[in-house]
């Protein structure tokens, strides 16, 4: 099944957090069918990006379009089918068994979908991210890993236009790291759009179609994996000596922090 394109149109965004500001001139256009990799510094701003972009935080200046609407015009439950988003520490505080969390992706489509749809969605995700297993199971029971597979479910759950996901990597052993990734990409293939925040470089190379790095809140590189991430720009932006390796897929080598002459 593939899904109608999508776009999402980002104009002279400001984003502050009292006086300081975090986000500044961001301008970007993001197709659907595509993975996104957003990536920059400890504190560049990425999670705020992703947090704006999916309409739970309001930039001062700018706007964001998602297919020619304002984001901020749409209802949040309208926003929220249209653009799953996943955060980068998602607090779990009650001991609720897994289906049941995987389920909240459905939320925002109470009313609009039958119990049916739902539950055949939620039995998707479960599947594909492998988490069916522990359906019963209390999310606060399980391993860091084992519970980023079941947020991973329940984004994939709400089956929406958008999936934005801040470190969905993170704790995950790399089969997981890569079988996460295969889902995204998937989401991507079938049409959907991914936008993601990763720091691991070679992952990211192999992942995303299109590589954005943001630096003390400005955009500093946007391009293909191999635009982006050339040896100088992560030399300026994260201090680090690092080069492409040839090879099937090709990766990046660190070789340590920068050596300055
Ligand atoms: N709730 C908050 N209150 C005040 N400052 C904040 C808040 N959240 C984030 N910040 C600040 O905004 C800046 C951007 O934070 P953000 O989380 O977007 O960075 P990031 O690029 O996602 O970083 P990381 O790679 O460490 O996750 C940082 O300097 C951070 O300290």
């Amino acid at each position: 099944m593939t899904r109608p394109a999508s776009n999402l149109k980002i104009n002279g965004l400001q984003f502050r957090r009292g006086s300081r500001v975090v986000l500044d001139a961001i301008d970007l256009q993001l197709q659907s069918g595509a993975v996104t990799a957003v990536l920059g510094p400890n504190g560049a701003g990425k999670s705020t990006l992703l947090s704006c972009i999916a309409g739970l935080l309001r930039p001062e200046r700018g706007s964001i379009e998602l297919d020619g609407t304002s984001l901020h015009s749409l209802a949040a439950m309208q926003r929220a089918r249209r653009i799953a988003f996943l955060p980068q520490t998602p607090e779990i505080a009650w001991a609720v068994d897994v289906q049941t969390l995987v389920g909240l992706g459905r939320i925002p489509f109470q009313g609009v979908s039958s119990d049916e749809e739902d539950r055949a969605a939620v039995a998707r995700a479960m599947t594909k991210t492998e988490v069916a297993q522990w359906a019963e199971r209390a999310v606060t029971t399980l391993s860091g890993g084992e519970r980023a597979r079941v947020l991973l479910a329940r984004v994939l759950a709400g089956e929406s236009d958008w999936i934005l996901a801040d470190e969905p990597f993170t704790g995950l052993d790399p089969s997981h790291q890569f079988e996460a990734a295969e889902l995204l990409r998937a989401a991507a293939d079938q049409g959907g759009g991914v936008v993601l925040t990763i720091h691991d470089l070679t992952l990211a190379a192999r992942i995303a179609d299109r590589v954005i790095i943001i630096d003390d809140g400005r955009i500093v590189a946007d391009g293909s994996p191999q635009e982006a991430l050339t040896p100088q720009i992560l030399r300026d932006v994260y201090d680090i000596d690092a080069q492409w390796l040839e090879g099937t897929p090709p990766t990046i080598a660190i070789h340590g922090r920068a050596t300055r002459g």
